[in-house]
């Protein structure tokens, strides 16, 4: 029989995977990561911000909302995992339960903004599981951000300005998901998760599942991109 002696413990669970979504404001995350994840247990890290709450959003569900004190205090402790500034506004990624997650074999999201992103590979390096998400164009992440209605005029402008510069990062991060259709895109989130999960396996314990899915992402591995295809996104 079995026993939990030191000399045949228990087996150690495998870490959960850290997926990280980023890309400009409006192109659709939060709706992506709704649907993406409605049926799964996966940690979702709410992030600390000093911005005002947007009607509707509760303290502690959308955010943590802070003073930039009480901000700058956790970050000088090295509370965040990784912080930035965002339209006038810290944003940051609580470090501790992030990592208690991973540790018990759950999958732990983020979802950033892109220079925030970039600290996560540094300190993660190839742990973390990047997918920039991409907008059709420029022309309608306007449109979006105009249809959401919870900017200013003025604040629609800067983010769409910072949106410019995170595009023209978006081959810095392993996959490149762009959300025209909806569906699609939750497809490929899927796709992205299940290789991802299936990389960390041995190939003889692979299910159909896992090889439909390795397939799959090839299509969306960001070194398909290349500079003229994100220069037309952004001047459409
Ligand atoms: N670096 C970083 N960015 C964050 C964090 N939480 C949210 N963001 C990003 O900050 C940007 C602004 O967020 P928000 O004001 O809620 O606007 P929205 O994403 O357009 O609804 C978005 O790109 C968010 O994804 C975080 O913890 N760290
Ligand atoms: N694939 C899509 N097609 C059309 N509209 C979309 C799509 N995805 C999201 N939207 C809309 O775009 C707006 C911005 O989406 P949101 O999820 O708030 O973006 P983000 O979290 O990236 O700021 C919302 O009004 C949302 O309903």
């Amino acid at each position: 029989m079995m026993s939990d002696s030191p000399s045949n413990p228990a087996p150690k669970v495998p870490r959960g995977l850290l997926i990280v979504m980023t890309g400009a404001s409006g192109v659709g995350k939060g709706t992506l990561r709704e649907q993406w994840l409605k049926d799964q247990d996966v940690f979702y890290s709410t992030s600390w911000t000093t911005r005002e709450p947007r009607e509707g959003e509760v303290n502690g569900r959308e955010y943590v909302f802070v003073t930039p004190e009480e901000f700058l205090t956790k970050a000088s402790q090295n509370g965040f995992l990784e912080h930035a500034q965002f339209v006038g506004n810290h944003y940051g990624t609580p470090i501790e339960p992030i990592e208690a997650a991973l540790e018990r074999g759950q999958d732990v999201v983020l979802e950033i903004e892109v220079e925030g992103a970039m600290q996560v590979k540094e300190r993660m390096g190839e742990e973390a599981v990047l997918v920039f998400i991409m907008p059709p164009s420029l022309t309608e992440l306007r449109r979006r951000l105009t249809g959401r209605a919870t900017e200013t005029p003025d604040r629609i402008e800067k983010r769409l300005t910072r949106a410019t510069d995170e595009i023209r990062e978006a081959h810095r991060f392993r996959y490149v998901v762009v959300n025209d259709d909806l569906d699609r895109a939750v497809r490929e989130m899927r796709a992205v998760q299940q290789a991802e999960r299936a990389a960390q396996k041995r190939r003889e314990d692979w299910t159909p599942e896992d090889y439909a899915a390795t397939e799959a992402v090839q299509r969306v591995h960001s070194r398909n991109l290349s500079a003229a295809e994100l220069e037309k996104v952004v001047s459409s």
